[in-house]
């Protein structure tokens, strides 16, 4: 997940290297991301549409998970395939921050909010949905304009911007809900496995849950120092080489 940076300044080594990797992607895998960013566009859309008609009908936030997960677990589950398209090379992103990224939502959603209903009301919930939301309609209509060359600029700005914001309210409102879930976990030892059983070994998910916790300490500040350097590759156009996982 490193990167190294080279100065901006003339170095032509590094910004042939640079626009070398700026490859054409073939017709049929350029369709297939426009239609991969138009779908998930429209999903996020429609989860953040519900979320908001939920909140003015109701009143209250009691509910609005139960209400918006079915879209919310098909479209954030549907986002596995975003670290296959790292790995089989049609997006130009590193597998491992993608991998960390992808599988953290997706525990976030099946091992969290849906297995642990009594902290599905929890106003940390509510917070990474409305976060994710605003997120993911800006990151994937940003790439669905990039892909058709026709890319609003305030678009691009959201993209390179919100995240500063945005990525640290997610993080506080996931870490939240999981330590909101802590005493659920350890009062019904669900998905533990305790000693003695036939397979010899034990596993306890509240530790483990802990360790998730603890886990962000390393791997947020590289996902969020990752942005911050395609912000500057992006916006302020700095040649930055990332090296390769
Ligand atoms: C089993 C238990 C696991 C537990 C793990 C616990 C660890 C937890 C630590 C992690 C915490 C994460 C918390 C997180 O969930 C909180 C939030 O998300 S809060 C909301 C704010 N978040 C964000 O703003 C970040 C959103 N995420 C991302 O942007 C990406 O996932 C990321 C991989 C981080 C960065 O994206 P990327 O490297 O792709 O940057 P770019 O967008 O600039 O794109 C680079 C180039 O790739 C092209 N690209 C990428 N994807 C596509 C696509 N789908 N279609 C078309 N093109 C794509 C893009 O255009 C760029 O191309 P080029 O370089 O040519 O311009």
């Amino acid at each position: 997940m490193a990167s190294s940076e080279e100065d901006g300044g003339g170095n032509g080594a590094v910004e042939e290297k640079e626009k070398g990797k700026k490859r054409k992607l073939g017709a049929l895998a350029t369709a297939w991301l426009i239609f991969y960013n138009v779908a998930m566009t429209a999903g996020w859309l429609v989860l953040g549409i519900a979320m908001v008609r939920f909140y003015i009908q109701k009143g209250t936030h009691r509910g609005l998970f139960r209400s918006v997960q079915k879209t919310l677990k098909f479209f954030q589950t549907f986002a596995l395939l975003e670290v296959v398209h790292c790995a089989v090379g049609i997006v130009r992103t590193s597998v491992l921050v993608t991998g960390v990224q992808v599988s953290s939502r997706i525990f976030m959603v099946w091992f969290i909010a849906h297995s642990i209903k009594q902290i599905q009301n929890e106003e940390s919930v509510i917070l990474f949905l409305v976060v994710w939301t605003v997120t993911e309609i800006t990151r994937y209509s940003f790439y669905t304009f990039n892909l058709l060359n026709h890319l609003p600029y305030f678009i691009k700005w959201a993209r390179y911007n919100f995240f500063i914001i945005l990525y640290p309210a997610g993080v506080a409102g996931e870490l939240l809900t999981i330590y909101a879930a802590l005493p659920y976990v350890k009062k019904t030892g669900m998905f533990s496995l305790r000693l003695p059983n036939k397979y010899n070994v034990s596993f306890d998910y509240y530790y483990f849950l802990i360790i998730v916790m603890f886990s962000y300490v390393p791997l947020f500040p590289q996902l969020y120092f990752h942005m911050l350097r395609q912000r500057r590759r992006v916006l302020h156009g700095e040649v930055i080489v990332e090296k390769d996982d």
